[in-house]
Formats: C-alpha cells, structure tokens, sequence
C-alpha cells in the first residue's frame, strides 16, 4: 500500500463565520460561487482566518471584502468541527447585530436575507445552527 491518502487534512482549518441579525431576526445566507468546493449551497459569510489574524479580524476583513460593510460588534457564539471531503474545518460562529454600510454583493454571490430559511440546499455543518439561532 502507498503512503498516499486521499482523506482530509487532520489539522482543521479555522473559519470566521458570521450570522447578521436584524431586529426582526432575519439572518443573511450568501451562495457560494462557482469554483468553490460546494458550489451553489448557501451558508452565512465568512472564510479561512489568514496566518497572524485573530478570528474577529478575519471575521471584518471577510465582511468588508464579501459585502463591504463594517462589522461593528460581533458576539462569538459556538464552534463547529466538520469533516468534509475537501477540508477539515472549525468554524467560529459569531453573532453581529450592528455593522456600517448596507450589504452589497461585491464577489459575484447571491446573498438573501431570510426569517425562516428556505433557501436551499445548505451547507452540511451549517444546518444544525439555523435550529439552534431560532431558539
Ligand atoms: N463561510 C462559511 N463557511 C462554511 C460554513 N459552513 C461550512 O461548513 N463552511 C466551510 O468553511 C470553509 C470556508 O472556506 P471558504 O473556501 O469559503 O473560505 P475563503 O473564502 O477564505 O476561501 P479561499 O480563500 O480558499 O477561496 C469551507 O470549507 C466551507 O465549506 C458557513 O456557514 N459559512
């Protein structure tokens, strides 16, 4: 047998996400682009934390880049480990309900504000939190 595997990386990678939350509850889910592992499923905005970032800064630079608004407060709420077939990832929840600016699509992805969620499909570590945030 070679040494060579085709299983994810055992070291998990960290991601910033972010959940906006309006007055009313409403959440923003973004589409992932073409390209992406995952194309086409829905999540909420955010990405890898870069070398030398701390998870809140990677969570604004991803904000500003993705939709170019200025995350004001961001409240972390739960981590997630998942293993997916491309990448082993642990996402960092945060919950922010004042940020600058009004979200715009600046890297070619749909983006819906949506009560209860109905766009689908979502993806698969993403799921249990949309249970979780209508508690
Ligand atoms: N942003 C985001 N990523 C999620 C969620 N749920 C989830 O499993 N992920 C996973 O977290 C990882 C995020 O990586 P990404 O590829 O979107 O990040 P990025 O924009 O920094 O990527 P790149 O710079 O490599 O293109 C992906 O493996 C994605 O599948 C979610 O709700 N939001």
């Amino acid at each position: 047998m070679s040494g060579a595997q085709a299983s994810a990386p055992a070291r998990p990678v960290d991601v910033a996400v972010g959940i906006l939350m309006k007055p009313n509850g409403d959440v923003l889910l973004g589409q992932r682009p073409a390209g992406k592992p995952y194309a086409g499923y829905w999540e909420f905005p955010g990405g890898k934390v870069d070398p030398g970032e701390t998870i809140l800064e990677a969570l604004k630079r991803e904000f500003m880049e993705e939709l170019g608004i200025e995350v004001l407060s961001a409240d972390e709420w739960c981590g997630v480990e998942h293993v997916y077939e491309h990448a082993h990832v642990r996402l960092h929840f945060f919950i922010s309900r004042e940020w600058r600016g009004e979200p715009q699509s600046l890297e070619n992805q749909a983006f819906a504000w949506q009560g209860v969620v109905s766009v689908e499909p979502l993806l698969p570590a993403t799921i249990p939190l949309l249970e979780w945030i209508h508690r």
